[in-house]
């Protein structure tokens, strides 16, 4: 599959503070990408880098086939961008706000595709209403619109789900995975909140310090990272031993195991050794999610 993004060696400096040193990633066209990492560590600045507001020192980025820094009105073209701060007119109408970067994005039939976005994000009920009036979420819904206006191949979102509650948060989440199906948008999220992250993106870029720590899929990220296998298992099974069958086990409560696996291969045949001797209720993994894998990576990383 090609390459949307490209990004070789980027530095970045504030003054005599290094914010980026030495970024190198690349992201698939049509994934979506999540791009992690702590307060500070460069997130925001390695967006803005991509759609050419700002410059590195060193390095460079092709983003299907242009350089932002000499490109950038062609990538802001084919891109869409969602900030914190949204760039939404607050005494305008939500409908006004859409017409009005219509203009700006070129975008052809422009009432039909206000329209348009305006129901997708349920807004079409308030779209007389004047921005200032409007709640945390159709904010954010409203801003989502306005960097779809123009129907872009790539999509930045930096912390799309700030202040949205749970049912906000799936929303949004639901539209940008339908969004990458239909349209087949490359995605890139900006998030400290992994949890939600863990059922759309495709892969994973961990930050920290303005370099990357870690990067691939989950599968890859997990076969890197996670050594041992906690199984988490509601029986019946009375053990004495520190161990079970050869696996290292923890009572939690009185109907709940804690087992070390060294591997996925190894719960099958633990699971039938218990069954013949008694119930289970309920099997999970307790550490292969995406937070507990980044706790790991960040834990190896500094040992
Ligand atoms: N325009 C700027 N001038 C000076 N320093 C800046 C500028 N932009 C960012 N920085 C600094 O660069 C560092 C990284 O900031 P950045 O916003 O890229 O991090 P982030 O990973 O997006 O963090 P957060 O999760 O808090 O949004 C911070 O120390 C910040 O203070």
């Amino acid at each position: 599959m090609k390459h949307m993004i490209t990004v070789t060696n980027i530095h970045k400096q504030f003054g005599s503070q290094s914010v980026l040193s030495g970024m190198n990633f690349s992201i698939k066209k049509g994934s979506i990408v999540g791009l992690l990492g702590p307060n500070g560590s460069g997130k925001t600045t390695m967006i803005r880098l991509l759609n050419g507001v700002i410059r590195p020192e060193q390095g460079t980025i092709d983003i299907n086939g242009f350089n932002p820094m000499t490109d950038g009105n062609v990538i802001r073209q084919m891109s869409g961008i969602v900030t914190e701060g949204a760039g939404l007119y607050h005494e305008m109408s939500g409908e006004d706000n859409l017409i009005f970067f219509s203009e700006i994005y070129e975008v052809k039939k422009v009432r039909e595709r206000v329209a348009e976005l305006l129901k997708e994000f349920d807004l079409f009920d308030h779209r007389h209403k004047k921005v200032g009036t409007y709640s945390t979420g159709m904010k954010k819904r409203l801003a989502l619109a306005k960097a779809l206006l123009h129907r872009p191949k790539l999509l930045f979102l930096d912390e799309p789900t700030n202040g949205l509650d749970p049912d906000g948060i799936r929303d949004v989440m639901g539209y940008l995975t339908r969004l990458n199906q239909h349209e087949q948008t490359t995605i890139i999220i900006c998030s400290h909140v992994l949890q939600q992250l863990e059922d759309i993106c495709h892969s994973y870029v961990f930050m920290e310090n303005g370099r990357v720590l870690a990067k691939g899929t989950r599968q890859q990220l997990e076969k890197e990272f996670v050594t041992d296998i906690m199984l988490r298992v509601e029986t019946g099974l009375q053990v004495s031993d520190p161990s079970y069958v050869g696996h290292p086990v923890k009572r939690l409560n009185e109907n709940t195991l804690l087992f070390t696996l060294s591997s996925k291969r190894d719960i099958s045949p633990l699971l039938q050794e218990i069954l013949k001797e008694t119930w289970i209720h309920s099997t999970s993994i307790e550490n292969v999610s995406l937070e507990s894998i980044y706790f790991e990576v960040r834990r190896k990383r500094h040992e």
